[in-house]
């Protein structure tokens, strides 16, 4: 490929620069570079790509694609200079590893993205179309599993996965739309179908300078990404429902809008039962009754955003709001581990930023007949603002609190607690998340919930650059069957 056979003004001037150069792949990391590769360098958070143009070139890059500023010194290849090398990367990526699947649809929102992706996945498949999702817990489909690592996968990664899920037949997939990946033009390129948006919350302060800037990233996604007259899916029942919506009606999106505002689908009724949920909502003139098999409120809200993701991308109304009754939560997401001996319910959860922590301590409350217990900590090299906000949280949504360590990375898991404890008074505090585990389970009582927060479906603990197998799954089963002895 040349970059003059890629349409599109941005890259325009670039082709000129570097000619009818040939190559044959694409790729931001000099360390993965393959003769013949065009090398695009981004500054990074921790590095800056332009340094690495003369190993790239060394390894076999043909050209080097990079800032107007950037400093790449002099290299045996040609250069060329582009305002956004982000953008180029994933636009050139989209043209190099094809096809795509024909429908793509992605989420945005602080909370709810790996659930709404894996309803839409699970509809489109109640539909009988082969389908996917791509985020935190990977790429899942029939045909192809990959265990995840990033929400939003680089956009190298991202359209080789697209190129593997289409030539092995997928027509649909669901995708997350991270703010990271939406600011780093990690999805710029994809044809989307549709996209949605779940909700804002605090999430991602240390990347982001502001508020407004981490809502204006995920709002990328109805500004630039999707095109005129695209659907643009909206919960209606969130604080920044109105922000979301007039966004996408600015960018000429058409604004489907779902809850108990939302006039696409409108939530008319809810009943909790123990562990699933009697809905009523409308669509199209139509009313439906609905027996949710999930518990907790928040997963209303996202099934509603997924039935409206699927209707509106061709599946019948009837078919999309009927597989909600078949829904599966994802890994790890409110995920009923256990009913102990004792009578109680031990939940996982990946709850691990202030709202997601209300929500589910809230959800929880209704059917719970004795204590709300919980047990969680927070990421170390993560916003640590957080920290003591979802100490409050917890000391005022659960009876019973304590306050362990999640993956401390490279900080002093001691020093995080105590961020949360000084917030969370009366909470128990127990470093060794085992022991936390262990201790909350011995401590349950008939009706008890136990919510075990955080990590929901990670199989890691990381701490001081090592990782050891941790799984909250496996710890409660075994602390249940330890307490049960
Ligand atoms: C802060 C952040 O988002 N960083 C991501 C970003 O890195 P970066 O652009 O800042 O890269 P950098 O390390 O500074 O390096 C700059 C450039 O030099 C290149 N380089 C570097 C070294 C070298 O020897 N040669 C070389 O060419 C790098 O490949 C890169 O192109 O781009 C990289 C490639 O796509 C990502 O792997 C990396 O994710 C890091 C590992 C990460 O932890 N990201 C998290 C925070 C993240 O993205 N999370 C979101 C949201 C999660 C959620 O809420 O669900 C996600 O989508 O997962
Ligand atoms: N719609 C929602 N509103 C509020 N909280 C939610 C919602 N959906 C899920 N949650 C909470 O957030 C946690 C993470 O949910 P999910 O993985 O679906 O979201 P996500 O946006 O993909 O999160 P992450 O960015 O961490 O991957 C859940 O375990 C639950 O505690
Ligand atoms: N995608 C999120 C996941 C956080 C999960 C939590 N268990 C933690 O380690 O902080 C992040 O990397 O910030
Ligand atoms: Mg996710």
């Amino acid at each position: 490929m040349r970059l003059q056979d890629i349409d599109g003004q941005s890259l325009a001037e670039a082709a000129k620069q570097v000619g009818a150069v040939e190559f044959g792949g694409v790729t931001a990391d000099s360390r993965k570079v393959e003769p013949g590769d065009l090398f695009v360098a981004l500054s990074g958070s921790k590095a800056d790509g332009a340094s690495f143009a003369k190993a790239a070139a060394d390894a076999g890059a043909v050209a080097v694609l990079c800032a107007a500023d950037a400093d790449v010194g002099s290299l045996p290849v040609p250069v060329a200079r582009v305002a956004d090398p982000r953008h180029a990367l994933a636009l050139i990526a989209s043209k190099l590893y094809v096809p795509q699947p024909d429908t793509v649809v992605a989420v945005t929102g602080t909370a709810g993205k790996t659930s709404v992706a894996s309803f839409t996945r699970q509809i489109y498949a109640a539909a009988g179309l082969e389908a996917a999702s791509v985020g935190t817990t990977g790429v899942i489909s029939p045909k192809l599993t990959i265990e995840g690592s990033l929400t939003t996968p680089d956009p190298v990664r991202l359209h080789k996965v697209l190129r593997d899920l289409a030539r092995a037949g997928t027509t649909h997939v669901a995708m997350e739309a991270s703010s990271h990946g939406l600011d780093q033009r990690r999805l710029d390129g994809v044809k989307l179908a549709a996209g949605a948006f779940t909700n804002l919350g605090r999430d991602h302060m240390d990347y982001h300078p502001t508020v407004e800037d981490y809502l204006a990233a995920k709002l990328r996604l109805f500004d630039s990404l999707l095109e005129k007259g695209q659907p643009a899916v909206i919960f209606a029942d969130d604080a920044y429902s109105r922000q979301a919506e007039e966004a996408a009606a600015r960018a000429g999106l058409d604004v489907l809008t779902v809850g108990r505002k939302g006039t696409f689908i409108t939530l008319k009724r809810v009943e909790h039962e123990r562990y699933r949920q009697e809905i009523e909502l409308s669509h199209g003139g139509k009313t439906y009754l609905v027996k949710l098999p999930l518990a907790g409120d928040f997963q209303v809200a996202n099934a509603l955003v997924s039935a409206a993701l699927a209707i509106s991308t061709g599946v019948e109304p009837d078919t999309a709001i009927q597989a909600l009754e078949g829904l599966e939560g994802a890994p790890g997401r409110l995920d009923l581990v256990a009913h102990t001996p004792g009578g109680a319910l031990v939940y996982v959860d990946y709850a691990h930023k202030p709202e997601a922590l209300e929500q589910v301590l809230l959800s929880v409350r209704p059917f719970t007949t004795g204590d709300v217990v919980v047990v969680f900590g927070a990421g170390g090299d993560r916003d640590p603002g957080k920290r003591p906000i979802m100490g409050e949280i917890a000391s005022r949504l659960a009876d019973r609190v304590y306050v362990t360590d999640d993956n401390p990375r490279s900080e002093d898991p001691a020093a995080i607690r105590a961020q949360i404890m000084g917030a969370a008074p009366g909470a128990t505090e127990i470093g060794d998340r085992r022991e936390a585990i262990r201790t909350a389970i011995a401590s349950l009582k008939k009706g008890d919930t136990l919510i075990i927060a955080g990590k929901g479906h990670e199989t890691g603990q990381t701490a001081n650059g090592v990782t050891v197998h941790f799984s909250d799954h496996e710890e409660a089963r075994a602390a249940i069957g330890e307490a049960a002895a």
